[in-house]
């Protein structure tokens, strides 16, 4: 499978074309709205949430709330736009709004793709490299991935994400009882934590950087129950799982790094306190003891959950601004900003979620016959039965 994503965070609308999703799968819009809301939400974010209610239209590929097997096209539309129109239109400028329009945006932020997007493209106006830059396109990406949890959720595999640091506020509550509970109460929390007392100590880490006109980052965790064993490769390099699932967390915007099950923990224990011990049970087939690998080993699913974890460096946008250069005059400034999100880990959180899901997704298609959905349905639970009976 595959997406494309366009659309600027000013413009009038985001689009995604997914191409590879089997026909007859059932998808409607308020699977795909249901998951736009939860992105929205978040303790930290700043006023632009409050002017956008995202929601999708199916334009392509469904017929009866059933994919076609044709490309399926998801746009979503940017209320900011019409405050947008004269900056962001798409017609030449004509001479009385040049004057208004003109002013460029000539002083790349710290930390935003600004200047190596100009040094790349040669625009003399960062406007265009911030526009698509912006995490504005994760709105799609997520759209894209709400087609994929659909896809997974049919086939008994569940996706679910939470916050477990912000800021250096960690939560200590990493137990839960089923995925199911996990999803009940980080939808309730602000900052989508398991551990309420964290939680508060999150909000108080956002209030108080917000207050110094600061920022701060955190780090989530995905995890995924259901998938069937030796999903991924060994074999090629560009299909191992792990490194598929790695890419797509770190393409989130403002995420440097990632971790599967025990992470960087690894590095500093001995191997038989890192691999988990392989069993068997007439029920369950094979199975680990532990889940300290978080579900990966040699570029596959071992059927065991998987869990990996992301971090996102704090927003780089500051209220108290940061030194950067005038690329016009090179004459040194001061960045002053009208709007930013203070932390953005909450939201986030449901970013990785669906990209991660989108993988997986895309993993499972490529690997078993997937023209049709039922089809696909029976080779994966033929494959479930397989190892079992192994
Ligand atoms: C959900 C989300 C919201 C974000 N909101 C902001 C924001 O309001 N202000 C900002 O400066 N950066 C924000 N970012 C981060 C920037 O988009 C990101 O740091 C920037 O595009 C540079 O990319 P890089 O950090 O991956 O190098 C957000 C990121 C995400 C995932
Ligand atoms: C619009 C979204 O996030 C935006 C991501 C973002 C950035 O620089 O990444 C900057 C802010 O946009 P604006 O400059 O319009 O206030 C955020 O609001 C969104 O998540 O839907």
């Amino acid at each position: 499978m595959r997406y494309l994503t366009s659309g600027e965070s000013h413009g009038p609308q985001l689009t995604t074309i997914i191409e590879g999703l089997p026909a007859g799968m059932p998808l409607i819009d308020s699977d795909i709205n249901e998951e736009l809301a939860r992105r929205q939400k978040g303790y930290g974010r700043g006023r632009r949430m409050q002017i956008e209610k995202d929601t999708v239209q199916i334009t392509a590929g469904i017929r009866h709330g059933y994919t076609l097997g044709s490309p399926v096209a998801l746009v979503v539309e940017n209320n900011d736009w019409k405050h947008w129109t004269k900056i962001m239109g798409q017609d030449p400028l004509s001479p009385e709004d040049e004057g208004e329009v003109k002013r460029k945006i000539s002083r790349p932020r710290p930390g935003h793709a600004d200047l190596n997007g100009a040094l790349k493209y040669g625009h003399r106006d960062m406007r265009n490299v911030l526009e698509r830059s912006s995490a504005r396109e994760t709105t799609v990406r997520v759209a894209a991935g709400a087609a994929a949890k659909k896809l997974l959720s049919e086939l008994g595999i569940e996706v679910a994400a939470h916050v477990i640091e912000i800021g250096g506020v960690v939560s200590s509550k990493r137990d839960y009882s089923s995925l199911k509970e996990l999803k009940e109460i980080t939808e309730e929390s602000p900052v989508r934590c398991l551990d309420q007392n964290a939680g508060q100590k999150m909000m108080d880490a956002i209030d108080s950087a917000k207050e110094n006109g600061d920022s701060i980052g955190g780090v989530v965790e995905v995890i995924v129950e259901g998938m069937p064993p030796g999903v991924g490769s060994y074999v090629h390099y560009d299909r191992k799982l792990d490194s598929k699932l790695a890419g797509a967390m770190v393409s989130i915007n403002a995420f440097k790094g990632v971790e599967f099950g025990i992470g960087f923990e690894a590095a500093r224990k001995p191997g038989s306190e890192v691999h988990d011990e392989i069993t068997w049970d007439p029920e369950k087939g094979y199975y680990r003891k532990t889940n300290r690998l978080g579900g990966l080993e040699g570029g596959m699913t071992t059927g065991m959950p998987i869990v990996v974890r992301g971090v996102m460096k704090p927003i780089p946008t500051l209220y108290k601004p940061l030194q950067s250069v005038d690329i016009e005059t090179k004459e040194p400034f001061s960045a002053s900003i009208e709007r930013s999100d203070s932390c953005a880990v909450p939201a986030a959180a449901v970013v990785a979620e669906n990209v991660i899901a989108w993988e997986l997704a895309s993993a499972i298609v490529d690997q078993f016959y997937s023209d049709r959905f039922e089809a696909l349905k029976a080779s994966v639970e033929q494959q479930r039965k397989f190892a079992r009976e192994f």
